[in-house]
Protein backbone atom coordinates (compact mmCIF):
# COMPACT_ATOMS: atom_id res chain seq x y z
CA UNK A 1 0.00 0.00 0.00
CA UNK A 2 2.30 2.66 -1.59
CA UNK A 3 1.46 6.27 -1.93
CA UNK A 4 -0.24 6.68 -5.48
CA UNK A 5 1.99 9.44 -7.50
CA UNK A 6 -1.05 10.28 -9.89
CA UNK A 7 -3.43 12.28 -7.10
CA UNK A 8 -7.45 12.74 -7.67
CA UNK A 9 -6.46 14.93 -3.69
CA UNK A 10 -5.48 18.17 -3.39
CA UNK A 11 -1.54 17.69 -2.05
CA UNK A 12 -0.55 20.50 0.46
CA UNK A 13 3.08 18.61 0.75
CA UNK A 14 4.69 16.66 -2.32
CA UNK A 15 7.79 14.55 -1.72
CA UNK A 16 9.49 13.06 -4.96
CA UNK A 17 12.36 10.86 -4.88
CA UNK A 18 13.77 12.85 -1.97
CA UNK A 19 17.51 11.19 -0.87
CA UNK A 20 18.92 13.18 1.71
CA UNK A 21 22.45 12.38 3.41
CA UNK A 22 25.16 13.77 5.95
CA UNK A 23 28.24 12.78 5.24
CA UNK A 24 28.10 8.93 5.40
CA UNK A 25 24.81 8.88 6.35
CA UNK A 26 21.69 8.13 4.39
CA UNK A 27 18.74 9.99 6.57
CA UNK A 28 16.36 9.40 3.63
CA UNK A 29 16.32 6.94 0.59
CA UNK A 30 13.97 8.20 -2.39
CA UNK A 31 11.20 9.09 -0.15
CA UNK A 32 7.97 9.51 -1.83
CA UNK A 33 5.10 10.86 0.06
CA UNK A 34 2.35 13.09 -0.45
CA UNK A 35 0.23 14.90 2.89
CA UNK A 36 -3.54 15.72 1.52
CA UNK A 37 -4.57 19.44 2.22
CA UNK A 38 -7.18 19.80 4.53
CA UNK A 39 -6.34 16.30 6.28
CA UNK A 40 -4.61 15.56 10.01
CA UNK A 41 -1.64 12.64 8.66
CA UNK A 42 0.86 11.19 11.13
CA UNK A 43 4.05 10.56 10.21
CA UNK A 44 5.44 7.63 12.44
CA UNK A 45 8.25 5.50 12.50
CA UNK A 46 11.03 4.29 15.21
CA UNK A 47 14.12 5.80 15.79
CA UNK A 48 16.24 6.98 13.54
CA UNK A 49 13.59 6.62 10.65
CA UNK A 50 14.26 10.04 8.89
CA UNK A 51 10.94 12.12 10.17
CA UNK A 52 12.85 14.79 11.50
CA UNK A 53 14.96 15.36 8.04
CA UNK A 54 11.71 14.87 5.93
CA UNK A 55 10.21 17.46 8.50
CA UNK A 56 13.29 19.82 7.95
CA UNK A 57 12.84 19.76 4.41
CA UNK A 58 9.30 20.64 4.40
CA UNK A 59 10.50 23.43 6.20
CA UNK A 60 12.63 24.67 3.78
CA UNK A 61 15.59 24.09 6.47
CA UNK A 62 17.46 22.50 4.22
CA UNK A 63 18.12 20.95 0.22
CA UNK A 64 17.71 17.46 -0.63
CA UNK A 65 20.74 15.63 -1.92
CA UNK A 66 18.26 14.72 -4.65
CA UNK A 67 14.41 14.40 -5.15
CA UNK A 68 11.93 17.62 -5.25
CA UNK A 69 9.91 18.68 -2.09
CA UNK A 70 6.80 20.81 -2.54
CA UNK A 71 5.06 22.61 0.30
CA UNK A 72 1.49 24.55 -1.42
CA UNK A 73 2.72 24.27 -4.67
CA UNK A 74 6.12 25.79 -4.34
CA UNK A 75 9.82 25.37 -2.84
CA UNK A 76 9.72 25.99 1.08
CA UNK A 77 12.66 27.75 0.86
CA UNK A 78 11.18 30.63 -0.59
CA UNK A 79 9.66 33.35 1.94
CA UNK A 80 6.27 33.08 0.32
CA UNK A 81 5.76 29.39 0.86
CA UNK A 82 7.90 29.46 3.89
CA UNK A 83 5.41 32.45 5.81
CA UNK A 84 2.28 29.92 5.44
CA UNK A 85 4.00 27.16 7.06
CA UNK A 86 3.33 26.51 11.18
CA UNK A 87 6.31 24.55 12.58
CA UNK A 88 6.91 22.71 16.30
CA UNK A 89 9.96 21.35 16.25
CA UNK A 90 11.45 18.84 18.52
CA UNK A 91 13.29 21.23 20.73
CA UNK A 92 11.84 24.80 19.90
CA UNK A 93 14.39 28.10 20.41
CA UNK A 94 11.83 30.05 22.96
CA UNK A 95 12.53 33.38 23.94
CA UNK A 96 12.96 32.49 27.79
CA UNK A 97 13.38 36.23 28.78
CA UNK A 98 9.74 37.33 28.21
CA UNK A 99 6.28 36.15 28.89
CA UNK A 100 4.10 34.04 27.28
CA UNK A 101 1.86 36.24 26.22
CA UNK A 102 4.68 38.43 24.77
CA UNK A 103 6.89 36.05 23.24
CA UNK A 104 3.22 34.82 21.24
CA UNK A 105 2.72 38.82 20.56
CA UNK A 106 6.32 38.78 19.03
CA UNK A 107 5.52 36.06 16.76
CA UNK A 108 2.37 37.51 15.95
CA UNK A 109 4.00 40.34 14.35
CA UNK A 110 6.31 38.57 11.53
CA UNK A 111 2.82 37.07 9.99
CA UNK A 112 0.96 39.13 7.66
CA UNK A 113 -2.76 37.60 9.06
CA UNK A 114 -2.25 36.11 12.61
CA UNK A 115 -4.32 34.79 15.06
CA UNK A 116 -5.27 37.44 17.87
CA UNK A 117 -3.06 36.46 20.95
CA UNK A 118 -5.76 35.23 23.12
CA UNK A 119 -6.95 33.05 20.41
CA UNK A 120 -3.52 31.33 20.16
CA UNK A 121 -3.01 31.05 23.94
CA UNK A 122 -6.27 29.77 24.41
CA UNK A 123 -5.80 26.69 21.90
CA UNK A 124 -2.45 25.87 23.83
CA UNK A 125 -4.11 26.34 27.10
CA UNK A 126 -1.99 28.72 28.33
CA UNK A 127 -4.23 31.33 29.33
CA UNK A 128 -3.51 30.80 32.95
CA UNK A 129 0.00 31.49 32.86
CA UNK A 130 0.49 34.37 30.00
CA UNK A 131 2.06 36.31 32.26
CA UNK A 132 4.92 34.09 33.51
CA UNK A 133 7.86 34.15 32.24
CA UNK A 134 8.71 31.77 29.48
CA UNK A 135 12.01 30.40 31.09
CA UNK A 136 9.92 29.95 34.42
CA UNK A 137 7.74 27.40 32.66
CA UNK A 138 7.42 23.54 33.07
CA UNK A 139 8.59 21.37 30.45
CA UNK A 140 5.28 20.50 29.61
CA UNK A 141 3.94 24.08 29.59
CA UNK A 142 7.22 25.25 27.22
CA UNK A 143 5.86 22.39 25.14
CA UNK A 144 2.41 24.33 25.05
CA UNK A 145 3.84 27.74 24.10
CA UNK A 146 6.22 26.30 21.50
CA UNK A 147 2.76 24.97 20.07
CA UNK A 148 1.15 28.80 20.62
CA UNK A 149 4.46 30.17 18.37
CA UNK A 150 3.58 27.50 15.71
CA UNK A 151 -0.61 28.78 15.36
CA UNK A 152 -0.02 32.24 16.07
CA UNK A 153 0.82 32.73 12.22
CA UNK A 154 -2.46 31.01 11.41
CA UNK A 155 -0.32 28.84 8.90
CA UNK A 156 -2.21 26.90 6.31
CA UNK A 157 0.03 23.78 6.88
CA UNK A 158 1.48 23.12 10.41
CA UNK A 159 4.60 20.69 10.91
CA UNK A 160 4.99 19.24 14.72
CA UNK A 161 6.94 17.31 15.72
CA UNK A 162 6.36 14.91 18.56
CA UNK A 163 4.18 17.34 20.33
CA UNK A 164 3.26 15.73 23.24
CA UNK A 165 6.13 14.53 24.19
CA UNK A 166 6.37 15.89 28.59
CA UNK A 167 2.76 16.97 28.27
CA UNK A 168 0.49 15.51 31.29
CA UNK A 169 -2.69 13.48 30.30
CA UNK A 170 -4.51 16.63 30.27
CA UNK A 171 -2.53 18.69 28.54
CA UNK A 172 -2.60 15.57 26.15
CA UNK A 173 -5.80 16.09 25.83
CA UNK A 174 -5.98 19.88 25.28
CA UNK A 175 -3.73 20.13 22.63
CA UNK A 176 -5.73 17.14 20.49
CA UNK A 177 -8.63 18.93 21.15
CA UNK A 178 -6.45 21.90 19.62
CA UNK A 179 -4.95 20.16 16.61
CA UNK A 180 -8.80 18.53 16.21
CA UNK A 181 -10.35 21.94 16.09
CA UNK A 182 -7.31 23.10 13.27
CA UNK A 183 -8.02 20.93 11.22
CA UNK A 184 -11.90 21.03 11.27
CA UNK A 185 -10.63 24.90 10.39
CA UNK A 186 -9.20 23.39 7.23
CA UNK A 187 -5.58 23.44 8.09
CA UNK A 188 -3.39 21.07 7.03
CA UNK A 189 -1.85 19.31 9.66
CA UNK A 190 1.27 16.67 9.71
CA UNK A 191 2.72 15.90 12.76
CA UNK A 192 5.16 12.72 14.37
CA UNK A 193 4.38 11.26 17.28
CA UNK A 194 5.70 7.91 18.90
CA UNK A 195 2.18 7.76 20.84
CA UNK A 196 0.99 5.49 18.52
CA UNK A 197 -3.22 5.91 20.27
CA UNK A 198 -3.25 9.47 19.85
CA UNK A 199 -2.27 8.73 16.36
CA UNK A 200 -4.76 6.22 15.59
CA UNK A 201 -7.83 8.12 17.55
CA UNK A 202 -7.00 11.40 15.48
CA UNK A 203 -5.14 11.27 12.41
CA UNK A 204 -7.04 10.53 8.98
CA UNK A 205 -3.83 9.34 7.55
CA UNK A 206 -0.69 7.61 8.88
CA UNK A 207 2.68 7.21 7.18
CA UNK A 208 4.82 4.90 8.72
CA UNK A 209 8.84 5.22 7.94
CA UNK A 210 11.70 3.16 8.45
CA UNK A 211 15.45 3.54 7.43
CA UNK A 212 14.48 6.64 5.10
CA UNK A 213 11.78 5.31 3.43
CA UNK A 214 7.60 5.17 3.52
CA UNK A 215 6.72 1.42 4.28
CA UNK A 216 2.79 1.97 4.77
CA UNK A 217 0.45 4.93 4.22
CA UNK A 218 -3.24 5.19 4.88
CA UNK A 219 -6.01 5.63 7.45
CA UNK A 220 -5.46 3.91 10.21
CA UNK A 221 -8.05 1.78 10.22
CA UNK A 222 -6.34 0.24 6.52
CA UNK A 223 -3.23 0.11 8.24
CA UNK A 224 -5.24 -2.06 11.09
CA UNK A 225 -7.19 -4.30 9.15
CA UNK A 226 -3.23 -5.20 7.10
CA UNK A 227 -1.65 -6.18 10.03
CA UNK A 228 -5.18 -8.13 10.78
CA UNK A 229 -6.80 -10.52 13.59
CA UNK A 230 -6.61 -9.98 17.23
CA UNK A 231 -4.46 -9.27 20.04
CA UNK A 232 -4.41 -12.20 22.89
CA UNK A 233 -3.78 -11.58 26.33
CA UNK A 234 -3.61 -13.76 29.82
CA UNK A 235 -2.08 -14.62 32.29
CA UNK A 236 -0.13 -18.16 32.57
CA UNK A 237 2.20 -20.68 33.26
CA UNK A 238 2.98 -20.81 29.55
CA UNK A 239 6.52 -19.99 28.57
CA UNK A 240 7.50 -18.44 25.00
CA UNK A 241 7.92 -21.99 23.45
CA UNK A 242 4.85 -23.48 24.85
CA UNK A 243 2.52 -20.18 23.51
CA UNK A 244 4.59 -20.12 20.07
CA UNK A 245 2.99 -23.92 19.32
CA UNK A 246 -0.31 -22.75 19.94
CA UNK A 247 -2.84 -23.03 17.03
CA UNK A 248 -3.28 -19.58 14.99
CA UNK A 249 -0.32 -17.32 16.87
CA UNK A 250 1.53 -15.63 14.44
CA UNK A 251 3.87 -13.68 16.87
CA UNK A 252 4.27 -13.98 21.04
CA UNK A 253 5.63 -12.05 24.12
CA UNK A 254 5.57 -13.27 27.49
CA UNK A 255 7.34 -11.26 30.56
CA UNK A 256 8.59 -12.93 33.68
CA UNK A 257 5.13 -12.58 35.32
CA UNK A 258 3.56 -14.58 32.77
CA UNK A 259 1.84 -12.15 31.10
CA UNK A 260 1.32 -13.28 27.42
CA UNK A 261 0.47 -10.91 24.10
CA UNK A 262 -0.50 -13.16 21.20
CA UNK A 263 -1.38 -11.77 17.97
CA UNK A 264 -3.27 -13.71 16.02
CA UNK A 265 -5.52 -13.94 12.68
CA UNK A 266 -7.66 -17.05 14.25
CA UNK A 267 -8.38 -16.29 17.30
CA UNK A 268 -11.31 -18.85 17.97
CA UNK A 269 -8.83 -21.37 17.43
CA UNK A 270 -6.26 -20.15 19.87
CA UNK A 271 -8.68 -20.18 22.47
CA UNK A 272 -10.34 -23.19 21.75
CA UNK A 273 -7.31 -24.65 21.96
CA UNK A 274 -6.07 -23.33 25.05
CA UNK A 275 -9.40 -24.02 27.04
CA UNK A 276 -9.28 -27.86 25.51
CA UNK A 277 -5.74 -27.91 27.39
CA UNK A 278 -7.08 -26.79 30.47
CA UNK A 279 -4.91 -24.60 30.94
CA UNK A 280 -5.11 -22.52 33.65
CA UNK A 281 -5.56 -18.73 32.42
CA UNK A 282 -6.31 -15.39 34.36
CA UNK A 283 -7.00 -11.88 33.22
CA UNK A 284 -7.88 -13.33 29.29
CA UNK A 285 -8.54 -10.18 26.98
CA UNK A 286 -9.36 -10.15 23.53
CA UNK A 287 -8.96 -6.88 21.33
CA UNK A 288 -8.43 -6.12 17.62
CA UNK A 289 -5.15 -5.48 16.35
CA UNK A 290 -4.37 -1.77 16.91
CA UNK A 291 -2.33 0.70 14.81
CA UNK A 292 0.29 -0.34 17.41
CA UNK A 293 0.08 -3.77 16.41
CA UNK A 294 0.54 -2.60 12.47
CA UNK A 295 3.45 -0.43 13.60
CA UNK A 296 5.41 -3.39 15.03
CA UNK A 297 4.24 -5.87 12.55
CA UNK A 298 5.78 -3.27 9.71
CA UNK A 299 8.67 -2.39 11.34
CA UNK A 300 10.14 -5.17 12.82
CA UNK A 301 10.02 -6.62 8.99
CA UNK A 302 13.71 -5.96 7.39
CA UNK A 303 13.47 -2.71 5.83
N1 LIG B 1 22.65 16.74 10.98
C1 LIG B 1 22.87 15.43 10.92
N2 LIG B 1 24.10 14.93 10.78
C2 LIG B 1 24.34 13.59 10.71
N3 LIG B 1 23.36 12.66 10.78
C3 LIG B 1 22.10 13.11 10.93
C4 LIG B 1 21.78 14.51 11.00
N4 LIG B 1 20.43 14.62 11.14
C5 LIG B 1 19.96 13.37 11.16
N5 LIG B 1 20.93 12.45 11.03
C6 LIG B 1 20.78 10.99 10.99
O1 LIG B 1 19.76 10.71 10.05
C7 LIG B 1 18.94 9.63 10.52
C8 LIG B 1 17.49 10.09 10.61
O2 LIG B 1 17.37 10.98 11.72
P1 LIG B 1 16.01 11.73 12.09
O3 LIG B 1 16.31 12.65 13.23
O4 LIG B 1 15.43 12.32 10.87
O5 LIG B 1 15.10 10.51 12.58
P2 LIG B 1 13.69 10.53 13.35
O6 LIG B 1 12.81 9.55 12.64
O7 LIG B 1 13.19 11.92 13.48
O8 LIG B 1 14.09 9.95 14.77
P3 LIG B 1 13.47 10.21 16.27
O9 LIG B 1 12.19 9.44 16.34
O10 LIG B 1 14.53 9.63 17.15
O11 LIG B 1 13.30 11.69 16.44
C9 LIG B 1 19.54 9.18 11.83
O12 LIG B 1 20.44 8.12 11.54
C10 LIG B 1 20.31 10.40 12.30
O13 LIG B 1 21.39 10.04 13.12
Amino acid sequence: MTTARRTDFSSAIVLSDVRKTFGPVTALRDLTLEVRSGELTALLGPNGAGKTTAISLMLGLGAPTAGQVQVLGGDPRGGAVRSRIGSMPQESAIPLALTVREAVTLFARFYPAPLAVDQALGLADLGGVAGRRAGALSGGQKRRLAFALAVVGNPEVLLIDEPTTGMDAQSRLAFWDAVTELRTAGRTILLTTHYLEEAERAADRVIVMNAGAVLADGTPEALRSQAGGARVRFTSDLVLAQLQSLPGVEAAEVDDRGHATLRTSAPEALLGALFAQGTPLSELEVSRASLEDAFLNLTRAPA
